[in-house]
């Protein structure tokens, strides 16, 4: 009965192939497949499909510049945002908000990215890292942030497991907060479901933006939201020098006034591949750098010689619960993305449905940018190889944990060419620290501070 059913609505849709190898199933995964057809939105994948051929690309037109603040905009000194950081920290009103449920295609890493080790002395993962900055600034707070961690069905038991086996980081599991996010089928260019073996069907992670309707359906936004929880500190799994719940940006983004906040870098040239944070028809966006405009890419201030769209995103942002609760109301537009997806018949291209969490700008009364320092906060993890490659992120960490101790007068006989890798449980952001803590450590090539 099941089985006609089922024909009969494949035969609908013209999806009949997902049941090619059907006959071919044992039992059980028969039923599976039939469990995974029957579940989806045939109508909603066809409009996914339409609307990506109809298309028609970005107006040039309606894209304008969005200017940075300064501190003398905030007409307050840099002490007194950052105290209001520590204080909305110490009243718990900030909670950590990761995405980690991308695939990591490009990086050609099998689990999730968080759990890479980069080749750090301490071979810490990259979730360690950011558990440990999070265990330190909770301490000084005399709390323990909450932190939420979105995964996909992809990576989440193997996210879970990571946690579990390294003892959370010794996080107060009270305030881990796991979620998932939602999948979409795959599609191939006529817009038919591909199948990753003869019985599943090849489902992809929908996109940072489909993070906060997750948040939402999960509980944990009500959960939080009724702890007290006022702000949101969003961030990439990717970064290695993610300064997590940075207390100098919580306070810029509560002083400023606005529902969200953007931390920016600087682009290194026109075509660095990082998204633009500007306005689209007079709303705050991001453009990625796929789609930007070559004509605007390359404009500079006349005055300042800088590029016109100098505003680099790198994906940490503040954003208000109030205004994510009203948001994440609103309709998700997918945007298509090419990519390979792995298959029992090899690799075959597909149209993955991502919708991003920068979508939401577009909602908000304004939002505030702050330019920050890329060598201090941006080491994305990418790549296998070459720019962005754990390798990179590796030499930037360290070169930062370096440049903390040429801060305090340190001259290079006493690290004597080697490494130092200072353990985020001493210090968050270079504080806390003494040239004698580089004594006494006598490994040929590097000094752990831990
Ligand atoms: C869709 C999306 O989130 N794009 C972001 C994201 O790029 P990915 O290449 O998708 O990782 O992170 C970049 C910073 O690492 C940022 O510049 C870009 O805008």
């Amino acid at each position: 009965m099941q089985l006609q059913a089922v024909i009969a609505l494949l035969k609908i849709w013209r999806q009949e192939h997902l049941l090619e190898h059907y006959d071919t199933l044992p039992e059980v995964r028969k039923q599976e497949l039939l469990e995974q057809i029957l579940a989806l939105d045939f109508e909603w994948l066809r409009h996914l499909h339409m609307n990506n051929e109809k298309d028609t690309g970005l107006q040039v037109s309606g894209l304008a510049p969005l200017s940075v603040q300064s501190l003398d905009d905030l007409k307050t000194d840099r002490g007194n945002i950052e105290q209001t950081g520590w204080d909305l920290l110490r009243e718990g009103k900030v909670a950590a908000l990761l995405v980690a449920g991308g695939q990591g295609s490009r990086l050609g890493y099998n689990g999730p990215k968080g759990t890479l080790d980069i080749g750090l002395p301490s071979r810490k993962s990259l979730f360690q890292l950011q558990a440990e900055r999070l265990l330190n600034l909770g301490r000084r707070a005399g709390t323990t942030i909450p932190w939420c961690i979105m995964t996909s069905p992809g990576n989440h038991k193997a996210t879970f497991d990571f946690f579990a086996q390294h003892q959370y980081f010794g996080y107060d599991k009270e305030q881990l907060f796991f979620f998932n996010q939602a999948v979409i089928p795959a599609l191939d260019h006529k817009g038919k479901i591909i199948l990753e073996t003869p019985w599943r069907i090849c489902s992809v992670p929908n996109g940072t933006g489909g993070c906060i309707s997750a948040m939402r359906s999960s509980g944990i936004l009500d959960q939080l939201k009724a702890r007290g929880v006022e702000w949101f500190f969003y961030y990439n799994v990717d970064n290695a020098l993610i300064k997590v719940a940075d207390p100098h940006f919580i306070g810029f983004a509560h002083t400023s006034g606005q529902p969200i906040a953007c931390k920016v870098i600087a682009k290194r040239d026109a075509d660095e591949k990082i998204g633009v944070v500007c306005l689209q028809d007079g709303r705050p966006s991001v453009v990625e750098y796929s789609d930007f405009p070559e004509q605007l890419k390359r404009q500079r201030d006349i005055k300042t010689g800088r590029l016109l769209y100098d505003t680099g995103n790198i994906s940490i942002h503040m954003f208000q619960l109030q205004f994510l609760e009203k948001a994440s109301r609103q309709q998700l537009v997918y945007k298509a993305v090419q990519k390979d997806v792995q298959t029992f018949q090899g690799p075959v291209r597909a149209y993955k449905y991502e919708a991003f969490i920068f979508d939401l700008f577009a909602y908000a009364s304004g939002m505030s940018l702050v330019k920050v320092e890329r060598e201090e906060e941006f080491a994305p993890v990418k790549n296998a190889a070459g720019p962005d490659s754990p390798e990179e992120a590796r030499r930037l960490l360290l070169h930062v944990h370096q440049t903390w101790f040429e801060k305090l007068g340190v001259s290079e006989d006493l690290f004597k060419g080697r490494e130092i890798e200072v353990s985020p449980l001493i210090s968050y952001d270079g504080e806390g620290l003494a040239v004698d803590m580089l004594c006494n450590k006598d490994h040929p090539s590097f000094i752990y501070i831990g």
